[in-house]
């Protein structure tokens, strides 16, 4: 069976813990997580390109950047020429650009995703669906952390991977929104291949992110029956 992976949501750690909280997870996770937003597209801000650099100077792991922005184009070239690992946008905001900017990125060597709110339907993608390298499906509105998990948006997933299998797309599938004790069941019969895990699954459990760790860890065995690996 394929490795589930968990990519930290960095907008929810703790920041007066940020050394020791990268440290730990350097060795426990595949990737981290970047909410980057522009306070139009969701009325919020939180991570930034400097955030980026900050957790580079102690973390080789790929970073994934999820783009909730107005204007991809000017954030996705900025991306670029940091070599950000995942460049991750939204496909509400992709028409007339997608093919361009998911060309940009891949042709920097980069990995291009694609992002769905949970009102979205998959067939917006399916255009340049063959292209993409990753799509991630909202199970909450973007925007904040703490909101409640919508359920209906996990029929996406189990969509997403029939598709993937029948033609062979490249895909990989991911899901972002609290992700928990309370959701993992139900996430796991979906079967993404990367769960975001933020302050409801993870950061919030302990103080000590060891602890938080293993909290998870034992969560997400009980609710599916599988170990983390
Ligand atoms: O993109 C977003 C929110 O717009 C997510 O990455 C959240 O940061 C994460 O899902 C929070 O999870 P919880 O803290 O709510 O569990
Ligand atoms: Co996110």
């Amino acid at each position: 069976m394929k490795k589930v992976e968990f990519s930290p949501s960095l907008m929810t750690m703790d920041l007066d813990k940020f050394k020791e909280q990268i440290t730990f997870l350097n060795d426990h996770v595949d990737s981290y997580h970047i909410d980057i937003m522009d306070g139009h597209y969701v009325p919020n801000i939180t991570l930034s390109p400097w955030f980026i650099d900050e957790v580079r100077k102690i973390s080789d792991l790929p970073m994934s950047v999820h783009l909730m922005v107005t204007e991809p184009s000017f954030w996705v070239q900025q991306l670029i020429d940091m070599k950000c690992e995942w460049i991750c946008m939204h496909a509400e905001v992709l028409d007339g650009l997608a093919f361009r900017l998911i060309d940009q990125i891949q042709d920097a060597g980069l990995k291009a995703g694609i992002v769905l709110n949970p009102e979205t339907p998959i067939e917006t993608i399916f255009p340049y669906i063959e292209l993409v390298d990753k799509i991630t499906i909202m199970t909450v509105d973007p925007g904040f952390a703490g909101q409640r998990f919508i359920d209906n948006t996990l029929e996406k997933i189990v969509a997403l991977r029939k598709l993937r299998e029948e033609k062979g797309y490249k895909y990989v599938i991911e899901m972002d929104g609290s992700s928990n004790r309370k959701s993992f069941k139900k996430i796991d019969a979906a079967g993404p291949d990367i769960y975001i895990v933020g302050r409801s699954g993870l950061f919030g459990l302990d103080d000590d992110i060891a602890k938080s760790w293993e909290i998870m860890s034992k969560d997400y065995e009980d609710m599916t029956g599988k170990a983390i690996v």
